[in-house]
């Protein structure tokens, strides 16, 4: 029987979900349960949603100084826990804690303290007649707004979207991946001991087909932020569509990395180039798992990048030396297998990988694959086109930039891309023609907050990020005064 049950946050208190219904939460690196989450339902949610109406008109006049007095006061809370933080992301998700205390934690910590201060510095618009009228606008909070985010940087991805949305004077209700429910759990005792009044955040936690479908239907929610797959996405985006709901929808990816002949290839750029593939076992929307080589560099390229790989330690999360943990759930793992076979099938040839891990001691059960580079696939086979989420690269050569730019645009994905050249002018030509919501030059997930984030296509609706962020959650009105 697992020690430990959450709870949901509701009207300021920690409570079981009302029909006493729980999942059980693995831990990936065992495959054993270590506890359990409320699998609530729309009664759950109906009473977070009745909290969150009842706490809004005072939220909505607190002034933005309070609210980000509260904010700081919450992340200077998980900071002062991080390794308690950086242990539970671990043992939650898979992932080494290493990676948690590094990025995860940290990241939740500056989502918070970003959008208190970015609040603050938030400039309104105004435009004035020469006729002799002023307009300016007023940006009003939406009131009841939902968020949904899901599995792979769990912490960091709940806080990137409540943090705007309570910066901006709304109330939330949300909700994290059943499959890592740990941390936001954790998160929902800290905000009460931060002093955030009752129903200003609530969390039920549960199920995506019933907990996350309520959070959408629900009438009175106005405004839904998601993060997760583009299947989810897309059913998200037609439950919302009858009740003219706003939606942020940051989807999946399938993202090229491309190595021009003249890039600069230090050990400090191909390991960022390894990192961009395999970070978090690769479960990252923008990792890079396409990775388009220029030809004449092809043979040397391969084998400086496959030392590289190889040299990544798959093991036991909790071991700081590990680079690589576990996936995150049995489905997930049979998933990644199941589309290494699949390259196979396609005429894939498997340069390093391929197969799952069994890290030594009490790692025996886990859900482990090694590192896995795959090339002699064209682009338009299922594996260089469908989103695997794993730690799984492929390598496709290209003469030139006209080609690259073919083959790292031929997706149905438009999240991220990188580039890799010395060329100035060549890296300013590429950035304006990649159909990416985010290409970054010589370098990879170098994240500015104040910066638009989010993709095209199948990749997503909207941007999260600073001012982009604030105006989601927000509306806009026009005051226009005559004098
Ligand atoms: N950031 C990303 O791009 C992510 C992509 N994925 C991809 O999606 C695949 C499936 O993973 P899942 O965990 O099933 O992702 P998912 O997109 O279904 O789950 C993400 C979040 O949405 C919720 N959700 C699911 N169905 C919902 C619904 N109908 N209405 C409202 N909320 C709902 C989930 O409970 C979770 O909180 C993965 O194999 C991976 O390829 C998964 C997680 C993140
Ligand atoms: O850095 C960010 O803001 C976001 C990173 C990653 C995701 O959104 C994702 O993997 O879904």
């Amino acid at each position: 029987m697992p020690s430990t049950r959450l709870a949901n946050l509701i009207d300021g208190r920690l409570q079981a979900p009302r029909d006493n219904r729980w999942l059980d939460v693995y831990e990936p690196a065992t495959g054993a349960v270590f506890a359990q989450c409320p699998d609530s339902t729309s009664a759950d949610v109906d009473a977070a949603v009745q909290a969150a109406q009842k706490a809004a008109p005072e939220w909505m006049a607190t002034p933005s100084d309070e609210r980000a007095r509260l904010l700081h006061r919450l992340a200077d809370l998980i900071e002062a826990r991080l390794d308690e933080f950086a242990a539970l992301e671990s043992r939650d998700s898979g992932k080494p804690v290493a990676l948690a205390k590094r990025l995860d934690i940290p990241r939740a910590v500056s989502n918070l303290r970003f959008f208190a201060a970015a609040v603050m510095a938030w400039d309104s618009e105004s435009h004035a007649m020469e006729s002799g009228a002023i307009n300016y606008t007023l940006r009003r909070p939406l009131g009841v707004v939902g968020c949904i985010s899901p599995w792979n940087l769990p912490l960091y991805l709940f806080t990137w979207k409540i943090a705007p949305a309570l910066a901006s004077g709304n109330t939330v209700v949300a909700k994290p991946s059943e499959i890592t429910p740990c941390t936001v759990a954790l998160l929902a005792a800290l905000s009460i001991e931060a002093g955030f009044p009752p129903g200003v955040l609530n969390i039920v936690q549960g199920r995506g087909p019933t907990t996350g479908q309520a959070i959408v239907e629900h009438p009175a929610i106005k405004a839904v932020s998601f993060t997760g797959s583009t299947r989810t996405g897309a059913s998200i985006a037609a439950a919302a569509a009858p009740h003219f709901k706003k939606v942020s929808l940051e989807l999946g990816g399938k993202n090229p990395a491309i190595v021009f002949a003249d890039a600069d290839l230090s050990d400090e750029h191909l390991d960022t180039i390894v990192r961009s593939g395999f970070a978090n076992q690769g479960e990252i929307c923008l990792c890079g798992s396409r990775l388009l080589v220029q030809r004449s560099i092809y043979d040397t390229f391969r084998e400086r990048y496959l030392e590289r790989v190889n040299a990544l330690r798959v093991g036991d999360p909790q071991d700081a030396g590990s680079d690589l943990g576990a996936l995150v759930s049995r489905e997930h793992f049979e998933k990644v297998m199941g589309c290494i076979q699949l390259a196979r099938d396609e005429g894939g040839r498997v340069l390093t990988g391929g197969h799952a891990l069994t890290p030594p001691g009490r790692c025996a059960e886990g859900w482990f694959v090694a590192p896995t580079v795959i090339d002699g696939l064209s682009n338009d086979t299922t594996t260089n086109q469908q989103e695997i989420f794993g730690p799984v690269v492929t390598l496709i050569p290209f003469d030139d930039e006209a080609e690259a730019l073919a083959i790292a645009n031929g997706t149905g994905y438009g999240l991220a891309a990188s580039l890799w050249t010395s060329d100035l002018s060549r890296a300013h030509r590429m950035g304006a023609r990649l159909e990416f919501g985010i290409v970054w030059i010589n370098c990879w997930l170098l994240r500015d907050l104040r910066t638009p984030f989010g993709g095209s296509k199948q990749s997503g609706v909207g941007r999260e990020g600073g001012a982009e962020a604030l105006r989601f959650f927000t509306e806009p009105r026009n005051i226009c005064i005559r004098y």
